[in-house]
C-alpha cells in the first residue's frame, strides 16, 4: 500500500524544516543574512555553483524528459535563467562570470559528491532522481522565506536581491516539481518512497555542505 499523497508532501516538509535548522546556522548563510561575506567565499560559491547548475540542468532534462516532458518544456527556462541570482553575487565581487571562470575551475569534493549522489539516484530510476534533484529548489525557496522573515531583505544588504530571487513567486517551478514528485509517488511502493525520501534528505545535507565548502576554500 502506498501512502496517501499528503504523507509524502508532509515528509518532504519535515525533512526540509529539520535541515533548515542546520542550514540557517551555516556561516555562509549567516553571512548572506548579515550582508557580509569574504569575497573568496562568494567567488568559490559562484564558481562551484556554475559547475553544479550546468550538470543539474542536464540531469533535470533527463529526469523530466522521462516523467513530465510538458513540465520540462515550461520550466527549463526558469533554471536556465537562474544565473541571474549569480549576477547579484558577481556584482558584489565586482567581476563577471567570464573572469571568474577563467582558467580551469575544478569541482571541489562536495560539488563532486553531490552531483554523484544525483547521478546514482537517476540510475535507480527517474523518480528517485527527481527526489535527489528536488532538494536544490526546495531548500533555497524555504531558506529565502526564512531569511526574509529574519528581515535580511533590506536595502543595505548587498545580497537582498539574491534572497529575493529564490522567494516563491506565483506558480513557481519548485511547486510544480513537488507536485510531480508527490503525484508520481502515489504509484510507488513504500520501499521506493522510503529510499526517495532518504535521497532527498541526503541532498538537503549536501546543500548545507555546499555552503560550508565555499567558506573553507
Ligand atoms: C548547490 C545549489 N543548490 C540549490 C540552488 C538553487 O537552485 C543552487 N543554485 N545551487
Amino acid at each position: 500500500m502506498s501512502k496517501p499523497i499528503t504523507s509524502l508532501q508532509r515528509q518532504l516538509q519535515q525533512i526540509v524544516a529539520k535541515q533548515l535548522v542546520d542550514i540557517s546556522r551555516n556561516p555562509f548563510v549567516q553571512g548572506i543574512a548579515a550582508g557580509s561575506l569574504p569575497s573568496t567565499a562568494v567567488a568559490t560559491y559562484v564558481q562551484q555553483d556554475n559547475l553544479y547548475l550546468q550538470k543539474y540542468l542536464t540531469n533535470y532534462q533527463q529526469v523530466l524528459g522521462i516523467l513530465a516532458p510538458d513540465l520540462l518544456a515550461t520550466t527549463i527556462h526558469a533554471i536556465d535563467t537562474e544565473n541571474r541570482a549569480h549576477q547579484v553575487l558577481l556584482a558584489f565581487l565586482q567581476t563577471d562570470n567570464a573572469q571568474l571562470m577563467k582558467g580551469t575551475v575544478i569541482e571541489l569534493p562536495t560539488t563532486r559528491a553531490y552531483l554523484q549522489h544525483i547521478q546514482t539516484a537517476i540510475t535507480a530510476n527517474a523518480w528517485q532522481g527527481l527526489a535527489a534533484l528536488l532538494a536544490c529548489p526546495l531548500i533555497y525557496t524555504q531558506l529565502a522565506v526564512e531569511l526574509q522573515q529574519q528581515q535580511a531583505v533590506v536595502h543595505r544588504n548587498p545580497f537582498a536581491a539574491w534572497i529575493d530571487f529564490y522567494l516563491p513567486k506565483a506558480d513557481y517551478f519548485t511547486k510544480r516539481m513537488i507536485e510531480l514528485f508527490v503525484n508520481e509517488g502515489q504509484t510507488k511502493s513504500d520501499y521506493q518512497q522510503f529510499h526517495a525520501l532518504q535521497r532527498f534528505e541526503a541532498s538537503c545535507k549536501y546543500e548545507n555542505a555546499f555552503f560550508t565548502q565555499a567558506m573553507e576554500e
